[in-house]
């Protein structure tokens, strides 16, 4: 059954990039400079940034700003959350029209980079919420990425675009059924680190 609760569709992230690395801040301003961010709603500041908008491109733009900071060879992580359904989420409303057509697929397509990621997915106001995690990190399983178990998180080991098509799909099936969902993800790309 779905729970409707909002009056749009209107999802969101909110995320910081972390370059490791005295450059960076020219690596945090030219990544948000080089996406094209015209069919989300955009707003920097010293702490983050946060893009409002259709679902399609809210997943584009942010994949984009990470492989465009983690294409500098840097090690760079990105952590954020992803909201779609928050009822008290409208006012943004007018970047709704824009067509489903991603602006950035030709601006990364070039780009191959591996990269460890953990996400949390959080269906709000579900007594069975637990069956719903479940039964996404299950199909995690078959979308070309390796998964493991982690405390808190499941963690996806591959290609950035095979995670990012991941998380964006465990988020859009299960905002398909929860109307306020909510998704938490760190992503850590060039790491000196061993797993
Ligand atoms: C995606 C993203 N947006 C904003 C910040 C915050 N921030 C920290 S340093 C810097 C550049 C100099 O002002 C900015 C904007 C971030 N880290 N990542």
């Amino acid at each position: 059954m779905t729970n409707e609760c909002g009056t749009s569709r209107i999802a969101g992230c909110q995320f910081t990039l972390y370059p490791m690395s005295d450059k960076f801040v020219d690596i945090i301003l030219s990544a948000l400079d080089k996406v094209d961010t015209s069919k989300v709603w955009k707003d920097t500041d010293d702490v983050s940034t946060c893009i409002r908008g259709k679902m399609v491109h809210i997943f584009d733009v942010t994949q984009a700003i990470f492989l465009h900071a983690a294409k500098t060879g840097e090690h760079v992580a990105m952590s954020g959350t992803f909201s779609i359904g928050c009822p008290g989420d409208s006012s943004g409303d007018v970047f709704m029209d824009e067509n489903d057509q991603p602006q950035n697929k030709a601006g990364i397509q070039d780009i191959k980079q591996q990269a460890g990621c953990k996400f949390a997915l959080y269906p709000m106001g579900h007594e069975d919420y637990m069956k719903k995690i479940m039964d996404q990190i299950d199909l995690s399983k078959s979308r070309g990425v390796e998964v493991s178990e982690s405390h808190y998180a499941t963690r996806l080991d591959g290609d950035v675009k095979d995670i990012f098509n991941t998380l964006q799909e465990s988020f859009d099936q299960v905002q398909q059924v929860v109307s306020h969902v909510t998704m938490t993800f760190t992503i850590s790309a060039n790491s000196p680190s061993n797993k």
